[in-house]
């Protein structure tokens, strides 16, 4: 149960002292150098860790993607680790521009295993970490400040030694004082001082320290503090590639690691997608995404974004959620009305000026960029509006409504959504528009016509055989065009329409295209809509006209429940 006072349970973090703190002012202007940890912290993170078939695609994949550094393995921890870093330097498959890194505890025979596994490489970070905070060194480790800064030197003694006996291999070191954000901050300089004396580091030989958020503890700008105070108080920064692995337990590992950039960090540890122990390490897709809708190219190249989420659904054997950032199913699409209408809108205003900068309202990125189609990006619900309907109506089915019928049409299609509760494909809304406006052939049908004119006369003449209820009778006007001179010859006949607004325009292509009209006439004093598709223009407006008068007559029209002002 939740404890009515948590205080008495949970202490709130103790932040830095850091009152002049530069980091809120800075931009991130180029890409962190990244490392993918899906190999060693996604894995020992999963209910079934990936076998080395899994292991070799993933590998291969953040290859593709454009990864230079990647965590293989733990490889004194199991035998499939250590065989996979064996396949992968003895069956030559790591590039010479990529460096492999493989994880390894401060314990002597642990390491010596992971120099055993990575014989003949040809260029390696070895990494190794013990924990420096408080309450692991009392716990779990059982030792004093002294004896926790000893485990990490000794380890880098021995690393230090093995790296210098086999020098054909172009070697990194890598201290993690594991923890770091809840170790006290001076204790957590002093071991880093520690190992780089032991390592040797300088500038001309750096080494990686990565400062781990372990457990997210606190707000992201706790962690950017600790980062730049630490890179500002640490003894020769120049001798150190300063690296952030952060997890998320708080829900703000992404916010965490473009803080700590800002602050001085060089490089990122994290994992496609944000899979990792407990809530996940920091999500590399994200960051790399938002760098890039900042203009900055973060240096990976997530072009075709959903084969990879689907390679790492395959190999974690963990589905990726349909609203995660830049990749999930549903992130480029909207279901909501005013989402559809701002949506539409930007995306006509794209079409006009294809090379403007990308201010599509809603949609932080062209889905395009990422390999994503248009296609999903309105979908229509009960939270739609007309924006949505007339939107797939004229992508999928190249209807352009009129502003006035996509008002009402879109009352007919949020009739069946909230009768029915369920989303509204666009061929169930053609459907529903062809039946609508479409499929009115009775009382009158159109059988055929002529159009004739005199010379030296501006005016046609429109002759059409009509049936009503099925009984013949014809049609014949002048004016100065063919709508015109059918909706005299109607009103001759005893059919009153009045036109009040017209548009037409074509729809397909080639052999197929066929022109599509829109009017919307007034009958007895009630404004009705009705819409033709034929061949020639002529043909398609008139029967735009006779699909009103039926809709009119056969009251299917809603046209009834329309007022004046739903209208304007
Ligand atoms: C934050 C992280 O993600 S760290 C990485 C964690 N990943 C993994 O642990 C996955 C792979 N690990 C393993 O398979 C196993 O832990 C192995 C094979 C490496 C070691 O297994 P075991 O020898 O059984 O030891 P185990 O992991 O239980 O470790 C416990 C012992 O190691 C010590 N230890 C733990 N971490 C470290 C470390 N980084 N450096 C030195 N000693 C350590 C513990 O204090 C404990 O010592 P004790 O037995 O004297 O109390
Ligand atoms: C080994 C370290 C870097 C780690 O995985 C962590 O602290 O989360």
């Amino acid at each position: 149960m939740m404890l009515k006072d948590p205080s008495i349970k949970y202490r709130p973090f103790v932040a830095v002292d850091l009152p002049d703190r530069q980091w809120p002012s800075r931009r991130i202007e180029t890409p962190p150098q990244w490392c993918s940890v899906d190999l060693r912290d996604g894995n020992q993170s999963l209910i079934d860790p990936m076998d080395a078939e899994r292991k070799q695609r993933f590998f291969d994949m953040l290859l593709k993607i454009g990864f230079k550094e990647i965590e293989v393995g733990f490889p004194s921890a199991s035998q499939t680790d250590f065989d996979f870093v064996r396949s992968l330097i003895e069956e030559d498959k790591i590039p010479d521009d990529v460096t492999i890194q493989v994880l390894t505890q401060a314990r002597p025979h642990l390491i010596e295993r992971t120099f055993e596994a990575l014989k003949g490489a040809k260029n390696a970070i070895v990494h190794v970490y013990n924990a420096t905070d408080p309450v692991f060194r009392r716990v779990v480790f059982n030792v004093d400040k002294a004896q926790c800064t000893q485990i990490a030197v000794d380890a880098t003694t021995q690393i230090r030694a093995l790296m210098e006996a086999a020098p054909e291999t172009h070697w990194t070191f890598q201290y993690s004082p594991e923890l770091f954000t809840t170790t006290e901050m001076d204790f957590a300089k002093e071991v880093v001082e520690a190992v780089m004396a032991a390592y040797g580091a300088s500038a001309e030989k750096k080494m990686i320290v990565n400062l781990p958020a372990t457990v997210e503890a606190a707000t992201p700008n706790n962690y950017a503090d600790q980062v730049e105070w630490f890179c500002r108080h640490v003894k020769d920064r120049e001798a150190l590639i300063v690296s952030v692995h952060p997890h998320n337990d708080r829900g703000t590992g992404v916010a965490a690691a473009e803080l700590t950039v800002m602050a001085g960090a060089d490089r990122v540890e994290g994992t496609l997608f944000g899979n990792g122990e407990r809530t996940g390490n920091v999500d590399l897709v994200t960051l790399a995404m938002n760098l890039y809708t900042q203009g900055v190219h973060p240096g990976l190249d997530f072009s075709n974004i959903t084969p990879i989420m689907r390679e790492v659904e395959y190999c974690n054997q963990l589905p990726v959620h349909p609203r995660h950032p830049y990749v999930g199913d549903l992130v480029f699409t909207a279901f909501s009305g005013s989402h559809q209408d701002a949506i539409k809108k930007g995306m006509a205003e794209r079409r006009a000026n294809p090379e403007a900068v990308w201010e599509v309202p809603y949609l932080p990125i062209d889905p395009l960029d990422v390999g994503r189609s248009y296609e999903a990006v309105i979908r229509v619900n009960s939270q739609s509006g007309k924006g949505g309907v007339s939107y797939l109506l004229e992508q999928e089915h190249g209807i352009e409504l009129p502003r006035r019928l996509a008002m009402e049409f879109s009352q007919v299609v949020q009739e069946v959504a909230d009768r029915t509760g369920k989303e509204i494909t666009s061929q169930m809304i053609y459907q529903a528009f062809a039946d609508e406006y479409l499929a009115q052939e009775a009382p009158l049908a159109l059988i055929n016509h002529r159009l004739s004119s005199e010379p030296d006369s501006p005016r046609v003449v429109l002759e059409a055989a009509i049936t009503v209820d099925g009984k013949p009778q014809s049609v014949r006007g002048e004016a100065n065009g063919p709508l015109a001179a059918f909706i005299k010859g109607l009103a001759a006949a005893g059919h009153d329409v009045e036109v009040i607004d017209y548009h037409e325009h074509s729809r397909g292509q080639g052999a197929d295209a066929e022109a599509i009209a829109y009017v919307e006439v007034r009958i007895d004093g009630e404004a009705v809509f009705g819409v033709g598709t034929d061949e020639s223009i002529t043909s398609a407006s008139m029967k735009a006209v006779v699909g009103a008068i039926n809709r009119r007559a056969s009251s299917a029209a809603p046209a009834a429940n329309v007022t004046a002002e739903t209208l304007a």
